[in-house]
């Protein structure tokens, strides 16, 4: 049995963090630009307080504009009386020091068909976070397939050199260019030919498609 890899547009989806140490903090920060609807549930939210800081101090208008949609819940996890949070989630990921709880609310996310991480059993979760490199529009996702995150971080190290290299400021005019290529009055197959060329188009040639489409249209 294999995983299997996809990416997922978490827009306007409500996203559940519980347990906001070290692994919590560092799931919370991954989801802050996606869109998702977030909450996040434990007392002891300093780590997090302190990334969300740091984050601010870098890049504070993007964080100014998430911070206010966040639903900071204070509280710990209690069996018996906070199930009801559970409900109508896309996502949760659990994330806390307590073994028993984390495999107890992973039960509970199953019972409702919610996809559950757990940060404790990677093996039992439904859903695992790769380890990213991402530079403007691409995203290099890696993974040992849940057998060891180290390996996925020195395999993401080795990779980053070669992808600084890469101009990828191009690609988003790729995007605007195949947009305007897919609605020309062309045949399919030169269509097809123009789109399997746009890696290799320099950027004049990009715009000449997303200005005008290329005169060709
Ligand atoms: C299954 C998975 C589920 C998930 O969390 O998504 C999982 C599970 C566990 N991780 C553990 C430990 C560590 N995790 C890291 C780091 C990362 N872990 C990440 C992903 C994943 N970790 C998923 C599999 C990914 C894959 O397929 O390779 C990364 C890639 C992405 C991210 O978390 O965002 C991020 C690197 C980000 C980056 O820098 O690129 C480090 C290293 C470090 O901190 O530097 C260590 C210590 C070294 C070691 O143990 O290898 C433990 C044992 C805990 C314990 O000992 O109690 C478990 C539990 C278990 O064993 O199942
Ligand atoms: N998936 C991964 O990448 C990794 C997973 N882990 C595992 O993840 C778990 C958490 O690790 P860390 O974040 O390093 O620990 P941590 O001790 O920094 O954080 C655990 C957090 O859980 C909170 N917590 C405990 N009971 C709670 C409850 N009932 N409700 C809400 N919050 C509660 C604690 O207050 C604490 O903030 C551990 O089981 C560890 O083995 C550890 C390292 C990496």
């Amino acid at each position: 049995m294999s995983l299997y890899p996809i990416l997922l547009n978490l827009k306007e989806k409500e996203v559940l963090v519980i347990g906001l140490g070290k692994v919590g903090t560092r799931k919370t920060m991954g989801l802050l630009n996606t869109g998702c609807k977030l909450t996040v549930m434990g007392k002891n939210q300093e780590k997090l307080n302190m990334a969300l800081s740091e984050r601010k101090s870098r890049k504070s208008n993007l964080i100014e504009n998430i911070l206010p949609f966040i639903d900071f819940r204070k509280n710990d996890f209690e069996i018996g009386k906070d199930e009801d949070i559970l409900r109508g989630k896309t996502l949760i990921f659990v994330c806390t020091s307590d073994k028993d709880l984390n495999e107890y609310i992973a039960l509970k996310a199953k019972d409702l068909g919610i996809l559950c991480l757990r940060a404790d059993e990677g093996m039992d979760s439904d859903f695992i976070n790769p380890s990213v490199i991402e530079k403007e529009k691409l995203i290099i996702s890696i993974s040992s397939s849940g057998n060891s995150p180290a390996y996925s971080r020195l395999v993401k190290e080795m990779l980053e050199d070669i992808v600084s290299g890469l101009d990828t400021d191009s690609i988003e005019l790729m995007g605007r260019a195949r947009e305007k290529i897919k609605k020309m009055n062309i045949k399919d197959n030169e269509k097809r030919e123009l789109l399997k060329r746009l890696p290799f188009m320099n950027k004049e040639e990009l715009k000449s498609y997303e200005d005008n489409c290329g005169n060709k249209g």
